[in-house]
């Protein structure tokens, strides 16, 4: 089973009136098949997290571990898909979804049914030769999803993958991200500022205070695992225990930032 672990990590930049303490003693684990989602306000450090996972930045305390092994930078067993899509314009969906393969040198016939199996995947299959201006926001994400799990990683880290869609989209593109989790069994690392996304597709939930980013509140969900079971997500959103755990966690983020503010 693969293992992506953050031991104890500290994060700190440099601001203008000195060293600012983006992340403090962070320590997570994600395994194969879970997927664990890192709630907070703006600026408590969630892309700090990510990019440590993802060897975009190293950290300035403690360490992490890809499989045992120290992460030194970004690798093929991590996929990363931000809220921008990065996609590139000047390529057809196909290509683009295949294009890190082209990268590692693989077949141009193996790339073409990865990439449509991929498509296929995130129900994009009719839509291999079209332009990218050609699609939706939400085709756009889709796609993005697409191309990080061409690679095969054992990871899919998602900076707030859904921000920038509409609600109707976001609520299918939930559904979507727990289809794949559920088909491919990745680790999944998810980043959101919705409370109900959180309670709906984690496994593992991490809440995270600002200045410094800590891990205030750590809980294991199990909504994920019943819509994997057949459930609906309207059912499971509609239920009394998600809609009381989702006050739960609101009324104590107020509180946490209401303490935060009092305190700065
Ligand atoms: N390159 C940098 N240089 C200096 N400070 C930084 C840098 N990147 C982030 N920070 C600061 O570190 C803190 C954490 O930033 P980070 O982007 O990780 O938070 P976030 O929770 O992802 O925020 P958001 O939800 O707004 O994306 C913030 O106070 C931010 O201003």
């Amino acid at each position: 089973m693969a293992s992506l672990i953050v031991e104890n990590a500290g994060v700190s930049y440099a601001g203008p009136s000195g060293p600012v303490q983006a992340l403090d003693r962070v320590s997570l684990e994600l395994r194969s098949g879970e997927i664990v989602v890192a709630l907070g306000p703006s600026g408590c450090g969630k892309s700090t997290l990510l990019g440590l996972m993802a060897g975009f930045q190293t950290p300035s305390q403690g360490r992490v571990l890809a499989n045992g092994r120290p992460v030194r930078g970004p690798g093929a067993d991590r996929g990363v898909v931000f809220q921008d899509d990065a996609l590139m314009p000047w390529l057809n969906a196909e290509d683009n979804v295949a294009f890190g393969l082209r990268l590692r040198g693989v077949s141009r016939e193996q790339r073409r049914s990865e990439a449509r199996r991929m498509l296929s995947w995130v129900g994009l299959e009719a839509f291999a030769g079209h332009a990218l201006s050609q699609m939706s926001g939400g085709m756009r994400q889709r796609l993005g999803l697409a191309r990080a799990l061409a690679a095969d990683p054992d990871f899919l880290l998602l900076d707030e993958p859904l921000g920038a869609l509409d609600a109707l989209t976001r609520e299918k593109m939930q559904s979507l991200i727990l289809s794949l989790w559920q088909r491919s069994g990745k680790g999944i690392f998810l980043i959101t500022h919705s409370i109900e996304e959180a309670l709906f597709l984690g496994t593992e939930l991490l809440v995270l205070t600002p200045r410094p980013g800590r891990i205030a509140l750590r809980q294991k969900l199990g909504f994920a695992q019943r819509y994997a079971a057949g459930e609906s997500a309207r059912s499971i959103k509609a239920d009394p225990a998600f809609i009381a755990m989702r006050e739960h966690l609101l009324d104590w983020i107020f509180r946490a930032e209401e303490a935060d503010h009092a305190a700065a």
